[in-house]
């Protein structure tokens, strides 16, 4: 039976003190943003998602954010080499984690660099954003690690957002789905579903239908409901703040074989 694990990483005592790029600083409430981490990882439980966590790095601000050290495909992990100098030390517990839990392990060398929110999965198709935290060379050692395994690597600008994910997701059936401001380039996806929010971009699939989605994103959740898909709800308003999105706070795996 394939499992569904889930790996998440608790807050860093330093969250606040996390990096902004495209928002101005607000102050994040430390407290708050545990409490919402907590409920966001008992959704994924509620939801039949076994998760694991990432023993905590509490000097890295950033560290909550643990799908951005690692791209999975399949039972390979990808531990990515952070564009962001100060998030460089956060790759060492994930590494740690996916060996654990029996994935083969390859790393991003310099000159590269590249961040997992970057890479969005879409069936055997790696869209990689490039552009903001992955460089060219980030792009080409993805394609060196998963091509081999029947990947398809597409990669596409990212100018507007801070990663490729943070632009844009994929519905279950494969639609792409952005707020169509912030997207570089729709065209390049073959099915794209323009959404009247920001973080309705951000679609995390729980399975059986169901959408983990932020509840600053309303409107967008109504129309995926209207499409047949069942959303499910969480305030993660504090890790907003810094540009967080629902899909950067788990990295879901789905192909271990436990
Ligand atoms: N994948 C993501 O969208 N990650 C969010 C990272 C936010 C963090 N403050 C950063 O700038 O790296």
């Amino acid at each position: 039976m394939p499992s569904q694990k889930a790996l998440i990483r608790r807050p860093s005592p330093r969250l606040a003190e996390g990096l902004v790029t495209h928002l101005e600083r607000t102050p994040v409430d430390v407290g708050l943003a545990v409490e919402q981490w907590e409920a966001y990882a008992q959704a994924l439980r509620t939801h039949g998602w076994e998760t694991v966590e990432v023993e905590p790095a509490d000097d890295c601000p950033d560290s909550v954010f643990v799908e951005d050290p690692v791209v999975v495909f399949r039972n390979v992990a990808l531990i990515g080499r952070p564009g962001a100098e100060s998030r460089r030390d956060e790759t060492a517990g994930v590494e740690e984690a996916v060996a654990r839990l029996g994935c083969s392990v390859n790393w991003v060398w310099e000159p590269g660099t590249l961040d997992g929110g970057d890479v969005l999965k879409v069936g055997d198709t790696l869209y990689v954003g490039l552009g903001g935290r992955t460089n060219a060379a980030g792009v080409q050692q993805l394609r060196a690690t998963f091509e081999p395994l029947g990947a398809r690597v597409v990669a596409v600008p990212v100018s507007r957002v801070l990663h490729l994910k943070s632009a844009v997701t994929a519905l279950p059936d494969g639609t792409v789905v952005g707020h169509e401001p912030l997207v570089d380039t729709p065209s390049l996806f073959p099915r794209f579903l323009g959404v009247p929010e920001e973080s309705g971009s951000h679609v995390v699939l729980l399975g059986g239908g169901k959408l983990l989605m932020a509840a600053s994103a309303p409107k967008t959740a109504d129309l995926f409901a209207g499409l047949g898909h069942e959303p499910v709800l969480v305030d993660i308003g504090e890790f907003e703040k810094l540009e967080g999105c629902v899909t950067c706070l788990s990295v879901r795996l789905r192909e271990l074989y436990a």
